[in-house]
């Protein structure tokens, strides 16, 4: 009998902390968060504004690095790696999308996409990169639109694009950080599936949000609390 190899979660935070050392006093954020997302997992990351969320996203997206604590991808511990391997890891590893959609304005939604395979994803044929945007963009249900320009694209329209852009480099972890912000709740509940849908191609999802409702989507909700990660509600996986 041949022995199923165990995969080790997407992402292991083990008592991780973060103290912001401004020209005051320093000032804990995170005092020591455990947080496992396995893939195909989602988690929704709640807490009252300034308990460190975005701070903590940017940790996992290695924007940052912590200062105590132990973070594993795959298994492997990345807690101080140096910033090159970070940015290499950050354009492999992780889709990121924002309360802000960040189009290039002067490009089609098809073009905007591409750049995320222009930077960092290495010379593409041109044919490879077209299918590759076209599947990132019919798995947000706007394909029809590949050709139209940001201002002719309707928020939830312009958020899917950056979703796509977010998806074409197929990541294993999207980071969404209030994602819907600037959005009306039918709209925003549109964008929460589209980003849901990635979860059953493997990817996880965390998700940074104020509304209990999209929190409610996600396979686990935690909340941040005094510089803790504290169960709201268990998924399946926990
Ligand atoms: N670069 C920085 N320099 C100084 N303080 C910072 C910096 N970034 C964040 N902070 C502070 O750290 C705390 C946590 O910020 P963070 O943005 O992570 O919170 P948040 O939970 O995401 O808030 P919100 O829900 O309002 O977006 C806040 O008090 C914020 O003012």
């Amino acid at each position: 009998m041949t022995a199923i190899p165990i995969q080790p979660p997407l992402i292991q935070l083990s008592g991780v902390t973060k103290t912001l050392k401004g020209q005051g006093e320093p000032r804990p954020i995170l005092s020591g968060v455990d947080l496992t997302v396995r893939a195909g997992e989602s988690v929704a990351i709640l807490g009252r504004s300034g308990s460190g969320k975005s701070t903590l996203l940017s940790l996992i997206g290695l924007f940052d690095r912590p200062d105590g604590g132990q973070y594993l991808l795959h298994g492997r511990d990345i807690s101080r790696i140096p910033e090159r391997r970070a940015a290499r890891l950050r354009s492999q590893e992780f889709g990121f999308v924002f309360q802000r959609f960040f189009l290039l304005k002067h490009l089609t939604a098809m073009q905007n996409v591409a750049m995320a395979l222009v930077n960092g994803q290495g010379w593409l044929p041109r044919r490879k990169r077209r299918a590759k945007v076209m599947t990132a963009l019919e798995q947000v249900g706007i394909a029809h639109l590949a050709k139209h320009r940001p201002a002719r694209l309707s928020g939830g329209e312009q958020q899917r694009v950056a979703i796509a852009r977010a998806l074409v480099r197929e990541p294993r972890v999207l980071l969404a950080d209030e994602p819907t912000g600037a959005l009306d709740t039918e709209t925003g509940a549109l964008v929460i599936d589209v980003l849901h849908a990635a979860t059953d191609r493997g990817c996880g999802l965390i998700l940074v949000t104020h509304d209990h409702a999209h929190a409610n989507r996600m396979g686990r909700v935690v909340r941040l609390s005094d510089g803790l990660l504290v169960p709201e509600r268990a998924g399946v996986f926990s």
